[in-house]
């Protein structure tokens, strides 16, 4: 016991990751996050992981921890940052020996998930910032509730997660521009034109 000798010397996943491309999607609740990443996916092939898409299908699945999850979300309240964190670290583990690049989007959603994500995997190069007014994004919400079905786009809730993405996101940009990586989307514009900004960003990165 003790001596590993059984196991190949190969690359960690976790080492891979480290050498790959993260890029965080971070903005307000239906600033167009979702609908930029999508474009980002087509033209240069990164791994989207949406951290509200994880949870979401966790809740599909029915487990007992899908069931404590959907409450939490349905108040539109942020579930604990360690199961975010390791459902993240699992996906992109998943994607390692492929991925060209992570899109971590509606991530993180305060300053400490942003710090724990790096402790755990790596140091984003880039943070996309999706900037919207407060009602263009109730607009759009409301409008993608009369068909997405999504427990969380009714107007109550609406007003719970912009108030929390005020209160606890907006201080992850102020936190990540002292670092020089922001780049602030204007997406009041047409989702070409949002993209254009996307990619421009994206290109800059070696
Ligand atoms: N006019 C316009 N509408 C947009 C744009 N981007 C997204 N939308 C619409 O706004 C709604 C929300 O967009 P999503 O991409 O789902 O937003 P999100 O930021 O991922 O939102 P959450 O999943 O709630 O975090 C969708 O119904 C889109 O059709 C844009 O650039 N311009
Ligand atoms: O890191 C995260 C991401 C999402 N959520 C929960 O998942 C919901 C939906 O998140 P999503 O990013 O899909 O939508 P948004 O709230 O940005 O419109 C949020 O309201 C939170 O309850 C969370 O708690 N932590
Ligand atoms: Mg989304």
């Amino acid at each position: 016991m003790g001596v590993c000798c059984s196991r190949k010397s190969s690359v960690h996943p976790e080492d891979k990751i480290k050498d790959s491309k993260i890029i965080f999607v971070v903005g307000g609740p239906g600033s167009g996050k979702g609908t930029q990443c999508e474009k980002v996916v087509e033209k240069y092939g990164f791994t989207h992981l949406s951290s509200g898409d994880l949870l979401r299908a966790e809740v599909a699945s029915g487990s007992e921890r899908g069931k404590h999850l959907q409450a939490i979300m349905q108040k539109g309240e942020l579930v604990p940052l360690d199961t975010v964190l390791d459902m993240i670290k699992d996906a992109m583990i998943a994607k390692a020996d492929v991925s060209k690049g992570f899109l971590i989007d509606g991530y993180p959603r305060e300053v400490k998930q942003g710090e724990e994500f790096e402790k755990k995997i790596g140091a984003p190069a880039l943070l996309l910032y999706i900037d919207a007014k407060p009602e263009t994004m109730v607009q759009r919400l409301v409008k993608r509730g009369e068909t997405s079905g999504r427990a969380d786009d009714n107007e109550e809730t609406i007003k719970k997660r912009l108030d929390l993405y005020y209160k606890a996101t907006e201080p992850v940009i102020a936190y990540y521009e002292s670092r020089g990586i922001v780049r602030k989307i204007n997406s009041e514009l047409t989702v070409d034109e949002v993209f254009k900004q996307v990619s421009q960003a994206i290109d800059k990165l070696k």
